[in-house]
């Protein structure tokens, strides 16, 4: 669960401050993927920033399952963004010279020194994702040799990777064409039921709000109004 409790966030702007983000309240439960919608500039990246613990708010609490994280030291932050939070930006930014198995692997390689049976576990894992995202046939191909939506596809299970409550994504299909596009919002939904997490989706793009479970709209960094949700 992620619970954003009257989160306000200011930048310097010259001599003063601009509010990007301007007491904003927002809960996405597990298994529910929240659209987060709005113009350029309405603040929904640096909510997603917040969400994801990489930016500290000025005001107000950050809670993922009952951690209040702005309470947390920039370590214990980084610990708990790597066990229960997965983050897809844009742009699948794989590494070239893995392969889709690698990409997924390396998750495994980013805290304490895994043992043998947590690598064995997590290759067991990564093949169960990469099944069920249909890249199983995949897995020994590096970047250049996938398309666009089967890229995004690795940057998601690659998210999943250390079994995340939350699941932030932004703009997920902004790369991709129209069908290559639905089928990652598709699978995001699925993923979300599946895997159970509590999912936030940047997306601009509103010929995909009818797919999601939750939708709000950002306007000048506050939220203007719930709009009609799918379920
Ligand atoms: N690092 C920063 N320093 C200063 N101002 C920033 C910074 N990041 C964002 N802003 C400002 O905060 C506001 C919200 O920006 P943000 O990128 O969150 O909006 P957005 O809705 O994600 O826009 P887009 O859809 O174009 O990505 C804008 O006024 C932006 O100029």
């Amino acid at each position: 669960m992620i619970h954003l409790d009257d989160v306000t966030l200011t930048f310097p702007d010259g001599d003063g401050r601009v509010t990007a983000v301007d007491r904003v309240t927002l809960t996405s439960a597990p298994r529910t993927v929240t659209a987060i919608t709005g113009p350029s500039g309405s603040g929904k990246s640096s909510l997603l920033a917040v969400a994801a613990t990489l930016i500290r708010p000025d005001s107000g609490r950050v809670l993922i399952d009952d951690v209040d994280t702005t309470e947390l030291t920039p370590s214990e932050a980084a610990i708990l963004r790597r066990r229960r939070i997965g983050i897809v930006f844009q742009q699948s930014n794989l590494l070239p010279s893995l392969t889709a198995l690698e990409q997924l692997m390396v998750m495994t390689e980013l805290g304490d020194r895994p043992s043998r049976a947590s690598r064995a576990t997590a290759k067991e894992r990564a093949d169960e994702l990469l099944e069920a995202v249909g890249l199983a046939d995949h897995r020994h191909k590096r970047p250049h040799q996938l398309s666009g939506g089967q890229r995004q596809r690795v940057n998601i299970t690659r998210a999943l990777m250390n079994g995340p409550s939350v699941l932030l994504v932004d703009e997920p299909t902004s790369a991709l064409d129209q069908e290559s596009g639905a089928g990652v919002i598709d699978l995001i939904v699925r993923l979300t039921q599946a895997f159970q997490t509590s999912t936030l989706l940047v997306t601009h793009d509103l010929v995909h709000l009818p797919q999601m479970h939750e939708v709000v709209r950002m306007e000048d960094g506050g939220i203007v109004a719930p709009l009609p949700s799918a379920s």
